[in-house]
């Protein structure tokens, strides 16, 4: 038997790549051919898979008035403060930092030895950290995310998973992510998941309600609820259908299979992928980039975004936060002093707008 030998595939000669035969034609006929085929080929051709994109994308230095004027963040580490609940004690699931001197507010899930699994315990502490973060008008962004680079983190603590939830120092169980997920939704300042490791299953969705996602080249996202026997028929399947659409979210729920960061990145599910080591530094730049915008004009486009798929309490919110700017006008400011004097009140001196 002849020995196996190598041989280099035949390359296609120039009549098969025009798809006609060139010998009748002239040779500058054959050229422009040729050339226009190849454009035609060239452009059927998936882009080379794009680069880790650099900490900030290049437009941002465009020379116009526009980045003159507002010129570019300053690059530097935050300078962290620990934060404890509000009775003084240090949390125990959680690790709660604002950062000194800017408006910008860290939880962290910190259980990185069960990758960052939820229990009932970490729902609470970290409802009570949003509300913190909510509640203090030095912060404008909310960075979530979990300890160490192994996970963001991997949903519900299956070892305390009951018949009625997740139950661990109470005799029943709860679902109280749901409140959070909801929470986050309705907070009216911006949540950064800031993703490296695991975010799956329920810690999939939880990057999901996040307004943005800033993902580390290690970060891995999916849904496992097809495997271990749960569902999140809620924002967990609704946020996903509107980000990645409903094909993408079938396939998601129904195959339970994980994608990298840069599939995740490529179906819409994050904003943009880092190196891991630039990680919190990009994650940084994003907040201080929002933190010099209006935080009256973040706080409505938040909820106007939500609003559509929300229903009712979408609307409730957008409509409470044009309550909130109207109480600043004269015009309701009148009605409100007509009341305190107890004569009517005189709105003919504003305008009534086209
Ligand atoms: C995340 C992993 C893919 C990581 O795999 P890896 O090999 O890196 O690490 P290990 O598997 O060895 O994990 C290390 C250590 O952590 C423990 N652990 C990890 N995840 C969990 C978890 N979710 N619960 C409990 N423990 C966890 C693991 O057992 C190891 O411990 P050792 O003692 O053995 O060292 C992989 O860990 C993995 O697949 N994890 C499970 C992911 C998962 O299925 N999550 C649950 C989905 S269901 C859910 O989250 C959920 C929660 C809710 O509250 C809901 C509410 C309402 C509706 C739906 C909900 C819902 O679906």
């Amino acid at each position: 038997m002849a020995s196996p030998s190598f041989r280099p595939a035949k390359a296609p000669d120039l009549a098969q790549l025009s798809g006609a035969p060139l010998m009748a034609d002239t040779p500058g006929k054959v050229f422009k051919t040729l050339e226009r085929r190849i454009a035609t080929l060239t452009s059927q051709l998936s882009p080379p898979p794009s680069c880790p994109p650099l900490i900030s994308p290049s437009i941002a230095s465009a020379d116009d008035s526009y980045h003159r004027i507002h010129g570019e963040v300053p690059m530097k580490e935050a300078s962290w403060g620990a934060v404890c609940d509000e009775t003084g004690k240090e949390f125990t699931d959680i690790i709660y930092e604002k950062a000194v001197g800017e408006g910008i507010a860290k939880i962290t899930i910190n259980r990185p030895e069960r990758r960052n699994a939820f229990r009932p315990h970490t729902i609470k502490e970290l409802i009570r950290a949003f509300n913190d973060a909510r509640d203090d008008s030095a912060v404008g962004v909310i960075i979530l995310t979990g300890k160490g680079t192994k996970a963001f983190c991997s949903g519900g603590d299956q070892a305390l998973r009951s018949s009625d939830g997740y139950a661990d120092f109470e005799s029943f169980g709860r679902l109280n992510v749901l409140d959070l997920q909801v929470q986050i939704r309705r907070l009216p300042k911006p949540v950064i998941a800031m993703v490296a490791g695991y975010a799956v299953g329920g810690g999939h969705v939880l990057h999901m309600v996040c307004d943005l996602t800033i993902a580390a080249d290690n970060a891995v996202f999916g849904q496992t609820g097809a495997k271990v026997g749960s569902f999140d028929a809620g924002y967990g399947s609704s946020i996903m259908s509107r980000l990645v659409g409903p094909k993408k979210a079938r396939e998601m729920w129904f195959l339970s299979r994980f994608y990298n960061a840069y599939e995740a990145e490529k179906m819409g599910l994050v904003n943009v992928v880092v190196p891991l080591e630039k990680l919190e530094m990009e994650t940084l730049n994003w907040c201080r980039e929002i933190l010099r915008n209006s935080p009256t004009a973040i706080r409505v486009l938040k909820s106007a975004l939500n609003a559509v798929d929300d229903g009712h309490a979408g609307l409730q919110e957008l409509g409470g936060s044009a309550t909130l700017i109207f109480y600043g006008t004269e015009e309701a400011n009148e009605g409100k002093t007509a009341y305190m004097q107890r004569r009517r009140p005189d709105f003919s001196k504003f305008p009534r707008r086209p």
